[in-house]
């Protein structure tokens, strides 16, 4: 009988069998010598909490997976929930490839690093990733193998649209051009240029799942169903609601994102875009408020690499080159490129530029000056513990939490942001503004923003979100940095005339008839306000932000009216930079993980401290980090 030969094969952002460069490779490479395979996936402690697989007493041994600004939960409910039905469709499909998933939860390094000290594996192969921390993580096992004497291979990842061996990517990061357009017309025609898709395995066709695994380290339990799984991951969640008062679903509302997660869906959904001829209309739909159909859809699969860009690109030309005949008579179908399917490959191209600036400014990422570092942005944004001059701590927080529960008065704001939190979903349009009211309207340190988001967004994807936040924010790649600033009542009028997104979210507006009076509550007269029940509300009584902003003049030139503009909120006003911004990679526990951004305490999170369940001394280890760094000391 000859050794085994095991390989593991980590996933992370890659849970999918079809388009799969690494189980590809193993189906048609029969000289891999490898006699079993051990697909793994690490539920990693500092990106999503793990005290809920701890049965019985035992103490967690990692310190809350927050946010390092905010202190918010890193992975909130949706994508948990979205997570986990992808991981159990993967491992449903590689059970019918004849393989199979191991699920572990721990530090990824440290967990694939007690496996292989137990013996028996002979490589390990994983796809690279862009982050901070994926990059550490890929750094300790390479380390863990040579220790070991295992094979490392490092993978390319092939879920973007355009692949960075076709000689189109920079091979130098730097040289990546600072504004989209330009890198667009390095890279067009953009529908000449994806690599073909890889063939899914035939069952069977690959090494068995070995017999014996090393089991899951204490204190943690693996569970063996999805129900079990998922009720592990909310249980820490279920302790406390996300922010102070939050929002309740309103009647009749429904979610633009009902999906599963999980490889199945998204074909599924992909087939049922084409289908509909919703892919066909996509350029004129996609800056819609309301449902499922006016985007894609598609960004969570993408974000776990569900699917592939260019599977997506794939089916497209079938459509557009007419050669899949169940959908004969759809509109657009057989007739080449259309303005729908060529404006998706637009918006793909966005990810991957929006990858490749991680690749680019690495830590800047996550920095208050952005890519612009060293252009002294930094004074203009608040955090309750650095007021801007004028304002008290106090006043920052209520602001932020009034942001957070979707009750600032603003009303396109605040249906975005309740759809949000009960959702994980909300368009590309209310992103966009949610994230320039924060910043610009409010003065707020966008990068709460940024981590509410990452909390809360069933699609999070590390570089599509820090890379538009900074974007909107004015410091990362819009070549109009500040000078852009959305007026949501504007945008309100443009993309939501009717004002039926704001009623469904914010359903105390719905006895309203004026649109207006919708997008902001504060200019219904006391008597109005009486009949249809909006007396005495806060956000009504006392709205954040209050613009002028009149319909005929207003509308249609970009800027609103009276002090609908930027003056309004004060930005040119207050500034004189403070010098407070987290300096890249100071203040981290390495071990744990951090980006390089921030500290480790967090502003928001409400009664975690002193709670006597044994964290209050890893949280000290991370309080004597930031006390060694006055600077960083004054960050939060
Ligand atoms: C402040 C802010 C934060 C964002 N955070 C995220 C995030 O965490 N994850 C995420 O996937 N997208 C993010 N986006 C981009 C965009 O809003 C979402 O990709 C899109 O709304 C997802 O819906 P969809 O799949 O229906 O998009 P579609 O309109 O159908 O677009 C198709 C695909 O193109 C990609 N795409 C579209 N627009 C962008 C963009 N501006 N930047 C990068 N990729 C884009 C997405 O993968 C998307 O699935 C953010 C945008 C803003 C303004």
């Amino acid at each position: 009988m000859t050794d085994p030969k095991v390989l593991i094969y980590l996933m992370r952002r890659d849970l999918r069998v079809s388009d799969n460069p690494v189980l590809h490779s193993l189906t048609t490479n029969k000289d891999h010598g490898f006699t079993h395979l051990l697909p793994i996936y690490v539920l990693a402690a500092q990106q999503l909490e793990v005290s809920g697989f701890i049965e019985g007493d035992a103490k967690c041994p990692y310190p809350e997976a927050r946010t390092q600004v905010g202190g918010f939960w890193r992975c909130g409910p949706h994508r948990l929930k979205f997570t986990s039905e992808s991981l159990w469709d993967l491992k449903e499909s590689l059970e019918k490839l004849g393989s199979g998933l191991c699920i572990r939860v721990g530090m990824v390094g440290e967990v694939i690093s007690q496996i292989l000290e137990a013996g028996n594996i002979n490589a390990v192969w994983l796809t690279g990733e862009e982050g901070v921390e994926e990059a550490r993580e890929e750094r300790e096992i390479r380390r863990a193998c040579k220790n070991n004497g295992v094979d490392f291979k490092l993978w390319v990842d092939e879920k973007y649209l355009i692949d960075d061996r076709d000689g189109l990517v920079p091979t130098d990061p730097q040289e990546l051009p600072d504004i989209y357009t330009t890198y667009r017309k390095s890279v067009e025609p953009l529908r000449e240029q994806p690599r073909a898709v890889l063939a899914t395995p035939e069952p069977n066709s690959l090494p068995p799942f070995p017999s014996s695994i090393p089991p899951q380290p204490g204190p943690f339990t693996i569970p063996q169903s999805l129900p079990e799984l998922q009720a592990a991951l909310m249980k820490p969640l279920n302790n406390e609601p996300l922010c102070r008062a939050p929002p309740v679903m309103p009647p009749n509302a429904k979610s633009a994102h009902p999906f599963l997660g999980g490889e199945t869906y998204a074909q599924k959904r992909l087939g049922h875009l084409l289908s509909s001829g919703s892919m066909t209309n996509y350029l004129n739909t996609r800056n819609g408020l309301l449902g499922p159909d006016f985007s894609s859809k598609l960004s969570a699969y993408l974000a776990l690499g569900c699917i592939t860009a260019r599977q997506i690109h794939a089916q497209m030309s079938a459509f557009e080159d007419g050669t899949n005949d169940s959908w004969t008579g759809v509109s657009g179908y057989g007739k080449g490129e259309n303005p729908g399917t060529s404006h998706m490959r637009f918006e793909l191209l966005w990810r991957d530029y929006m990858r490749l600036c991680t690749r680019k400014f690495g830590p800047k990422l996550f920095s208050l000056e952005g890519f612009k570092a060293g252009e002294q942005v930094g004074g203009r944004w608040a955090h309750p513990s650095r007021p801007r001059p004028g304002q008290s701590g106090a006043e920052v927080k209520e602001m932020l939490e009034r942001f957070m529960n979707g009750t600032t008065g603003m009303g396109l704001i605040d249906a975005s942001l309740r759809e949000t939190y009960l959702t994980g979903y909300t368009s590309n349009r209310a992103r966009q503004n949610v994230a320039s009211f924060l910043a610009k309207h409010l003065s707020i340190d966008w990068r709460l923003g940024a981590e509410w988001y990452e909390c809360l967004l069933v699609d999070y994807d590390l570089s599509s979100n820090w890379g538009n936040w900074q974007y909107v924010a004015g410091v990362g790649n819009d070549p109009r940095g500040q000078a852009r600033i959305f007026n949501p009542v504007k945008q309100a009028f443009d993309y939501d005339p009717n004002a039926e997104y704001v009623k469904t979210w914010v359903p105390e507006t719905r006895e309203l008839t004026d649109p207006g009076e919708c997008f902001q509550a504060w200019t219904v007269g006391e008597e109005k306000r009486r009949q249809v029940g909006l007396n005495g509300l806060e956000w009504v009584e006392r709205p954040l932000k209050r613009i002028e902003f009149t319909v005929g003049r207003g509308k249609g030139n970009g800027r609103g009216r009276g002090s609908g503009g930027r003056g309004e909120s004060g930005d040119k006003s207050r500034d004189g930079r403070r010098g407070y911004q987290a300096q890249p990679g100071t203040g981290q526990n390495p071990r744990y993980g951090g980006r390089g951004y921030g500290s480790s305490r967090g502003y928001f999170r409400g009664g975690q401290r002193g709670r006597g369940d044994g964290r209050d001394a890893r949280m000290g280890m991370m309080d004597r980090d930031r006390a060694s760094n006055p600077e960083q000391q004054q960050e939060v």
